[in-house]
C-alpha cells in the first residue's frame, strides 16, 4: 500500500500552471527522490503534500486518509515532517531547544535521550549549546533534518536538504539516509545527483509541473527525454 498517494494534484498561479495532474504514489520504506529543471514545480509539489499550499484541484491521501483538506500541523501529527530550507528553525534558540519545540509540536515530550539522538544522528550531538543562528549553514541544513526525525515520523519530506553542505556534510547526509531507511520513508527534492544516484530508491522526473519520468536511478539518468529536459531541448 502506498504511504502516500495523490490523483490529479494540481496548482496554478495567476496564468501559470506550476503542477499540473500528478498522480503519484510513494510505498511505505522508500526512498524517493523528486528531480526535475528550475521551475520545474518541484516545491510547489511537496508544499502541497504539506499542506503548506492549497491544491487548484487534486488530492493528497496520506496512511490511506485524505489528507488534502488537513492543514500542515494536522499533517505532521499524522507523521509527516519536512524541511524546507531552514525556514523552521529559531535561530535565537539553542540547537537543544529547537529540537524540543519541534518534538512537542507532535506531543511527543522533549525527553532528552531521544532528542540527543536526533542530534547525534545529523552528526550535531557536540553543539547541542549552541544557538541555531551561530551554526554555519550547512549545519542548520542538518539541525533542521534532526527536528524532522526527533517528530519520529512515518515520512521524511526534504526540500534540497544537501545545498549548501561541504562534501563531507554531503557524505554524512548520505550514510544517514541510508541508516534511516529501514523506520522512515523519505522523499527528497534534490539536485546533486551523485546524491540521487547513491541513495535513492526510485526517481520521480518533474517538468513543466508534470511527471516526465519514474523509475530506478540508473534507467532515469540514461533516459534521453530526461536528459533533454535538463538542456531545455526536444528529446
Ligand atoms: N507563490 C507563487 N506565485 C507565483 N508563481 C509561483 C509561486 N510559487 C512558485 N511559482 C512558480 O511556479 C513554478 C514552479 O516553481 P517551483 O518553485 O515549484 O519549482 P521548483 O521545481 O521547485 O524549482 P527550483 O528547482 O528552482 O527550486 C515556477 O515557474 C515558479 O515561478
Amino acid at each position: 500500500m502506498s504511504l502516500l498517494r495523490t490523483r490529479g494534484l494540481t496548482r496554478r498561479f495567476d496564468g501559470l500552471t506550476a503542477v499540473e495532474d500528478v498522480d503519484f504514489d510513494l510505498p511505505e520504506g522508500q526512498v524517493r527522490a523528486l528531480i526535475g529543471p528550475n521551475g520545474a514545480g518541484k516545491t510547489t509539489f511537496v508544499s502541497m503534500l504539506c499542506g503548506r499550499i492549497w491544491p487548484t484541484c487534486g488530492t493528497v491521501e496520506f496512511a490511506g486518509r485524505d489528507v488534502s483538506a488537513l492543514p500542515a500541523h494536522k499533517r505532521i501529527a499524522l507523521g509527516m515532517a519536512y524541511t524546507f530550507q531552514i525556514t523552521s528553525v529559531f535561530p535565537r534558540l539553542t540547537v537543544a531547544e529547537n529540537v524540543g519545540l519541534a518534538a512537542r509540536r507532535v506531543r511527543l515530550e522533549g525527553e532528552g535521550a531521544r532528542l540527543a539522538q536526533a542530534l547525534k544522528r545529523v552528526g550535531l550531538g557536540a553543539h547541542h549549546k549552541a544557538l541555531a543562528g551561530d551554526l554555519s549553514y550547512g549545519h542548520q541544513r542538518l539541525l533542521e533534518i534532526a527536528m524532522g526525525l526527533a517528530q519520529e515520523p512515518r515520512l521524511l519530506i526534504l526540500d534540497e536538504p544537501t545545498q549548501g553542505l561541504t562534501d563531507a556534510e554531503i557524505d554524512a547526509f548520505k550514510a544517514l539516509v541510508r541508516a534511516l531507511k529501514a523506520a522512515t520513508t523519505i522523499l527528497l527534492i534534490e539536485h546533486n545527483m551523485s546524491v540521487v544516484m547513491e541513495v535513492a530508491d526510485r526517481v520521480t522526473v518533474l517538468d513543466f509541473g508534470k511527471v516526465l519520468a519514474e523509475g530506478p536511478p540508473a534507467a532515469i539518468r540514461a533516459d534521453r527525454a530526461v536528459q533533454a529536459a535538463y538542456l531545455g531541448a526536444p528529446a
